[in-house]
């Protein structure tokens, strides 16, 4: 945060801090841990079951976001003012929406072994959020935590401790990414200590 000019950090998120810009809070964060083999093998065990239920399970998790956090409906033109949950489920846009994000979050999982590849997927994302959307950083921490809730909640013989342990991480290097990304276009001064 910046008190006249003077910026500190403060801790958010794993060992997160924010810097502002522009009167918004950019958060700075470290690279976070990389996954273990067994968090690897976790990850994708515990995949493959959300993956047939792609469509339920990626509206599910559209729809907690948009109610728990109507702004981030401010981006969706088709949507952005309906506030009926039924009618806000039925919108082709929010539907559509839903399967792209389960797709990338296969591809992630698929080659979740792959460092360069994890990268690429979310450099493709993140710059068109950020160009053509002009989705704010932070909706894509708090779509981490949503998937995180209503995967638990939704599957929750799959999504034990050990489950959300590797999925939290996994969310963590993600958001990383994509905060990157962000920083590399210019959308906030990002100043993190990864290499
Ligand atoms: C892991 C997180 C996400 C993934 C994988 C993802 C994926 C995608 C993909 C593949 C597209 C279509 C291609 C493109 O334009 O890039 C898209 C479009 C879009 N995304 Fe996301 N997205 C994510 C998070 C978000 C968030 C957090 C928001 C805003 C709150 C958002 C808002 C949008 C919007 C407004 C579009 C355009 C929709 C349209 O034109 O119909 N996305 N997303």
């Amino acid at each position: 945060m910046c008190v006249s000019g003077v910026c500190v950090c403060v801790s958010i998120y794993r060992q997160g801090c924010e810097m502002e810009r522009n009167g918004e809070v950019q958060e700075q964060m470290e690279r976070p841990e990389a996954l273990t083999d067994g968090e690897r093998a976790t990850i994708q065990n515990t995949w493959a079951k959300v993956y047939e239920n792609k469509e339920a399970a990626g509206v599910a998790v559209l729809m907690r976001l948009f109610t728990s956090f109507p702004s981030a409906k401010q981006f969706f033109s088709q949507f952005r003012h309906i506030d009926d949950p039924e009618e806000m489920q039925a919108s082709t846009q929010l539907r559509k929406h839903a399967l792209r994000v389960m797709s990338a979050l296969n591809t992630l999982v698929e080659n979740v072994h792959d460092g360069e590849k994890t990268a690429e997927v979310l450099k493709v994302v993140a710059k068109s959020h950020a160009v053509k959307h002009n989705v704010e950083p932070g909706y894509f921490k708090i779509l981490a935590g949503v998937i995180l809730e209503v995967l638990v909640e939704a599957f929750p013989e799959t999504f034990g401790t050990e489950a959300q342990g590797a999925w939290s991480k996994l969310m963590a290097v993600v958001y990383w990414h994509v905060t990157q990304v962000y920083a590399e276009i210019g959308w906030g001064s990002i100043n993190n200590t990864a290499e």
